[in-house]
């Protein structure tokens, strides 16, 4: 059985006052579900004002991103542990947007899934095609890459503490979303890749589908065998809908 995520990727959207203030509308509507784990991923400066609004809450709060490192003279980063020390559980690895505009890789993207793990942060890695990519017919081959490099060097031990997102970028952002069933045909080859790298281990690892999630469709998502939960970017900037999604209410 595996638990259901719901993670909010709040993108570069929300001040620290406006964090924390759709996490007081959030707290209510969703307290008492504890079969499923409920995070948002602010801004880096809005962590420390989400951190005490979660306190005592069923909500956990993960980065964005960060970078491999402990500490070191890498102006404008963040270390493992300063996400740790502002209370964080959860971490973005390997974002669309961050291999499209930020030069990230699937070199990168392990090297920063071995950090968070060694710091003991649940590290939520990213895959997915683009549209000429699905046009061509070499989704698989494609994730498959990415899953293979990007976990690359995990011993099958600690494949259930990764969290994998199956976000195609044509779908993020542009309201259109991957038909329930091509996203459960993704994520099931995913999880039979993962076989191949840890049979049990599959099995308990939790794949997420990412892209135009909605409170009108995740019902739909979540009834799927191999989507264990989403990865939710604009609709998860308000407590309303974020609600919704968390609760698998359709409008
Ligand atoms: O990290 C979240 C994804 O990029 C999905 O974003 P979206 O729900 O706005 O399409």
């Amino acid at each position: 059985m595996r638990t259901p995520v719901l993670a909010g990727n709040w993108k570069m959207y929300l001040t620290p006052a406006e964090g924390r203030q759709m996490i007081e509308t959030l707290r209510p509507l969703v307290e008492g579900l504890m079969d499923r784990e409920i995070v948002l991923c602010p801004t880096y400066t809005a962590l420390a004002a989400a951190s005490e609004a979660i306190e005592g809450s069923n909500i956990s709060i993960g980065g964005q991103n960060m970078h491999p490192a402990r500490e070191g003279a890498f102006t404008g980063e963040i270390a493992p542990p300063m996400l740790k020390a502002l209370g964080c559980r959860y971490v973005i690895i390997g974002h669309s947007e961050r291999r499209q505009y930020f030069g990230e890789t699937d070199a990168t993207v392990a090297e920063k899934v071995r950090a968070a793990l060694t710091e003991g942060l649940i590290p939520i890695v990213c895959v997915g095609e683009t549209l000429e990519q699905r046009e061509k017919g070499v989704t698989n081959p494609v994730v498959e890459i990415q899953v293979r490099q990007g976990l690359a060097g995990l011993s099958p031990e600690e494949l259930p503490g990764v969290i994998i997102a199956y976000e195609p970028i044509w779908a993020i952002g542009t309201g259109r979303t991957a038909s329930p069933d091509d996203a459960q045909q993704v994520c099931a080859f995913i999880r039979s890749v993962l076989a191949g790298l840890a049979d049990d281990g599959a099995q308990q690892t939790r794949i997420l589908y990412g892209g135009s999630v909605k409170p009108d469709n995740i019902k739909e998502l979540m009834n799927r065998p191999d989507i264990d939960g989403a990865l939710v970017g604009g609709a998860s900037l308000k407590a309303e809908s974020f609600a919704r999604i968390v609760r698998f209410e359709e409008q």
